[in-house]
């Protein structure tokens, strides 16, 4: 039954969630197809996947919002079944507005810490911290429902921060968001994590998705690969190219090529898939480029990869 398997089962306490074979069906749609994942403390865990994968619906099924078919679910060492006794810890951003138009901001945060049993000093100096965070601490008077798109999303993380949780849900956070702010975000998620907190985060960017520690990549309800952005990019089976420019490109490739290494030329300029960094010195000693540039491969080629079917 779902959640109800003994706490014993989980090998530790050191994973914020435990999932292990997750069903959820919406009428005939199954969006949950035995998905399992184990997500441990003190990191940032990206999902990411393609819309309708079911990422959201696994966010709320952790936020307890959600009634399982099938499988087991721990948040924070407690069956989900039990989230409630946990809830003080955990923050969940939506994908929605979830905040009060007709209040202020400070009033909509005021709202939130009351929530939380957070009041007096200790409340005004927590919205004062956060809302200098999100950079909105020069429109506290403001009536919530005046602001921008990316403005409301920057009140809607300092909402979910305001008790300081252990587990961080965050749905798509910085849409809307700009580069700069965003970048501050980041900073400070990679701050809440090196202090204990666990992220988990859904993103289609794939700069953020780069900075998490973990990436889990959905697909059809299922984790089909999960890893460090590096790992992601292996799995999906790509490599690292270096370009070399060289006098004549196309005698060097066929050199190359002689060798068993895969190569091609584009624009003008000898491309090496670098399979094993051991043969890069004999690459280099055979064509002798007057000049070389190792290109990483992308997730966003990794995602494409993986979009495609094109591993595992
Ligand atoms: N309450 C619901 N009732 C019926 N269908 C739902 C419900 N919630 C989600 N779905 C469907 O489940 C599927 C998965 O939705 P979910 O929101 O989990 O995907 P997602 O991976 O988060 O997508 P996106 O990247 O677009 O946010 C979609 O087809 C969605 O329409």
């Amino acid at each position: 039954m779902v959640g109800e398997e003994s706490p014993a089962a989980d090998p530790s306490q050191d994973y914020s969630i435990v999932a292990r074979g997750l069903l959820k069906s919406f009428g005939r749609l199954r969006v949950l197809n035995d998905l399992s994942v184990r997500i441990p403390r003190g990191t940032t865990y990206c999902l990411l996947g393609p819309n309708g994968s079911g990422k959201t619906t696994f966010i709320r099924a952790v936020a307890g919002l959600l009634r399982l078919d099938g499988g087991y679910l721990s948040v924070l060492g407690e069956p989900v079944h039990t989230v409630d006794r946990v809830y003080p810890r955990i923050g969940y951003m939506t994908q929605h507005k979830a905040l009060y138009p007709d209040l202020t901001l400070r009033e909509n945060m005021e709202f939130y810490a009351g929530l939380y049993g957070i009041e007096g000093g200790e409340r005004d100096e927590r919205i004062s911290e956060l809302l200098e965070m999100v950079d909105l601490a020069d429109h506290i008077d403001r009536i919530t429902g005046d602001l921008s798109g990316g403005m409301y999303q920057r009140l809607s993380l300092a909402c979910t921060l305001i008790h300081d949780p252990d587990l961080l849900l965050l749905d798509e956070p910085t849409v809307g968001v700009d580069p700069i702010l965003r970048e501050a975000f980041w900073r400070f998620f990679d701050g809440l994590a090196e202090g204990g907190a666990t992220i988990l985060i859904t993103t289609h960017l794939m700069d953020e998705a780069e900075r998490c520690k973990t990436v889990g990549y959905m697909r059809g309800g299922r984790m089909l690969a999960e890893g460090s952005p590096e790992e992601l990019k292996r799995l999906a089976g790509l490599r690292p190219i270096l370009r070399l420019w060289v006098k004549d490109p196309r005698a060097s490739a066929s050199s190359l090529a002689a060798e068993g290494l895969p190569v091609e030329v584009v624009g003008g300029v000898l491309q090496v898939r670098i399979e094993d960094t051991r043969r890069l010195k004999e690459i280099l000693e055979r064509v002798e480029p007057s000049d070389l540039r190792l290109v990483e491969p992308s997730l966003a080629a990794a995602f494409l990869r993986l979009s495609e079917g094109g591993s595992r």
